[in-house]
């Protein structure tokens, strides 16, 4: 292969492992030896006969890459923070798909996926306006690796680098789901919402929304100035779907972002990521993985600094479902010993309602002290249409219900939930990596108060669903 070791040096970022793929390990294990990485060869130093070898014949597509994303930032992930690298995608590849993302836009191969406030309200009734609505490029007749649209080969460098860094995540988050490429997911079947709850999903957009390569997503968003995004989440426990949460073989896992913007002020240009993580306090007292357990998803959090996960079993003995927290006590003899334990929060077992679902109402006292709920109309606000508003008849679904909703969602946008969560703003700077949970991150895009447009390539990568449905 070309350019693999190439690409290695220059995603090298000064910090972190470098890890030997097992291959090239020796394949006597009785051989002692102290391994280094150079950008042209492998130097294996056998310590038993005193002897250097350089092996010098290593293909570039084996070579180990330095790693692209951090342990750090990986334990970040999973304790329901946002790592955000900043220079993570060469300044080459950068420019080579801000050429290719507006060379497609001028082809009029973007289409508008918005999830502004106004998606509040049906899509016909929207209407779309550029100058409003984030417009998303889902790749040509072929996908996101398309020869026929762009820069195809830009399109495919960067696909490559991608599912390497999804490898990484599904080794260090312990999802062993994610190195699953999957067939392409027959598309067709309509329109259907990823979030169940109608508005723009996210995103989601449904059944056309996958990479014709497999089943994780990538695409290139555009915001004209003026649009926005706002607040929600990028993917919902199935049970809190309705009728179609259960049909999808994979499920959102993680959430990734990378910008395009040359010379961003988030000062003149606006367009802030802004993020609800947990805080550092809550992430230190935190030692169960977010997002799922078993592959229950997780629908709170639970706790003095909102640090413990709440997830929620709907297969329990029962027939009935249960919110869980899973605790970790180590054993006296030995700090390695974990012992993982589950306390289950609800009061008895339950049926989920239909949206909007209040999980608070089923929880015993201690825990409704604290809970804080993700997944719901409050948090989202395509949970939040007139219709699934409580108490709402069939006159109100009319402008003047949509807008108080929406007023509410503004105010609501700039403050973290409650104590447990905090603010992380990421300015969309060129070559700027962002990753988070998709489950568990609230997040939204300020409004693009310049004059240019931003620009990114985002996606998310998939892992199994619990089971699918057979229909
Ligand atoms: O463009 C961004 O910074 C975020 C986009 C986003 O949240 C989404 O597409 O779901
Ligand atoms: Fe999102």
């Amino acid at each position: 292969g070309g350019g693999g070791a190439r690409r290695g040096v220059e995603a090298f970022r000064g910090e972190g492992l470098h890890a030997l793929p097992p291959r090239r390990r020796p394949s006597s294990p009785s051989t002692h030896s102290i391994f280094s990485t150079t950008a042209d060869a492998t130097v294996v130093v056998d310590v038993n006969v005193g002897r250097v070898d350089v092996d010098v014949d290593v293909d570039d597509d084996d070579y180990a890459s330095p790693p692209l994303v951090s342990p750090d930032d990986v334990l970040r992930i999973s304790r329901g923070g946002v790592a955000v690298v900043p220079n993570w995608l060469p300044p080459r590849l950068v420019t080579a798909m801000r050429e290719d993302a507006r060379r497609l836009f001028a082809d009029g191969q973007f289409r508008p996926d918005g999830l502004t406030n106004t998606a509040l309200r049906s899509r016909e009734e929207q209407g779309f306006s550029p100058g409003a609505d984030r417009q998303t490029f889902r790749g040509g007749g072929a996908g996101w690796n398309d020869r026929d649209v762009g820069d195809h080969e830009a399109r495919l460098e960067f696909a490559d680098r991608m599912g390497r860094l999804r490898e990484e995540l599904a080794v260090g988050l312990d999802r062993p789901t994610l190195s699953d490429d999957g067939e392409r997911e027959e598309e067709g079947g309509g329109e259907e919402e990823e979030g169940g709850g109608g508005g723009g999903g996210g995103g989601g957009g449904g059944g056309t929304g996958r990479s014709r390569s497999g089943r994780h997503e990538i695409t290139y968003n555009w915001y004209e100035p003026g649009a926005k995004l706002g607040r929600h989440l990028d993917e919902h426990h199935e049970e809190t779907k309705g009728t179609k949460g259960w049909i999808r073989p994979s499920r959102r896992s993680v959430t990734w972002l990378v910008y395009l913007n040359d010379d961003w002020s988030a000062e003149d240009d606006g367009g802030t990521l802004r993020c609800f993580p947990r805080t550092e306090e809550g992430m230190r007292n935190n030692d169960v993985p977010v997002g799922a357990h078993e592959g229950n998803l997780q629908v709170g959090w639970v706790g003095e600094n909102g640090q413990h996960p709440v997830f929620l079993d709907c297969f329990r003995p029962s027939g009935g479902a249960a919110l869980y927290r899973v605790a970790t006590t180590s054993s006296s003899s030995s700090s390695s010993n974990h012992e993982r334990r589950i306390i289950i929060l609800s009061v008895r077992d339950f049926d989920v309602p239909a949206q909007p679902i209040e999980f608070a109402a089923f929880l015993n006292d201690e825990a409704r002290e604290t809970f804080e709920q993700i997944s719901t109309s409050r948090l989202d606000p395509r949970f939040a249409r007139p219709h699934a508003c409580p108490g709402a008849t069939e006159d109100e679904r009319d402008e003047t219900t949509a807008d108080a909703v929406v007023a509410a969602v503004d105010d609501r946008d700039h403050r973290p939930s409650n104590d447990g969560g905090t603010i992380v703003d990421v300015t969309p700077a060129a070559g700027t990596l962002v990753l988070f949970d998709s489950v568990t991150l609230p997040h939204l895009v300020r409004e693009v108060t310049g004059t240019r447009q931003r620009i990114a390539a985002t996606g998310w990568f998939h892992e199994d669903s619990q089971f699918v449905l057979e229909v």
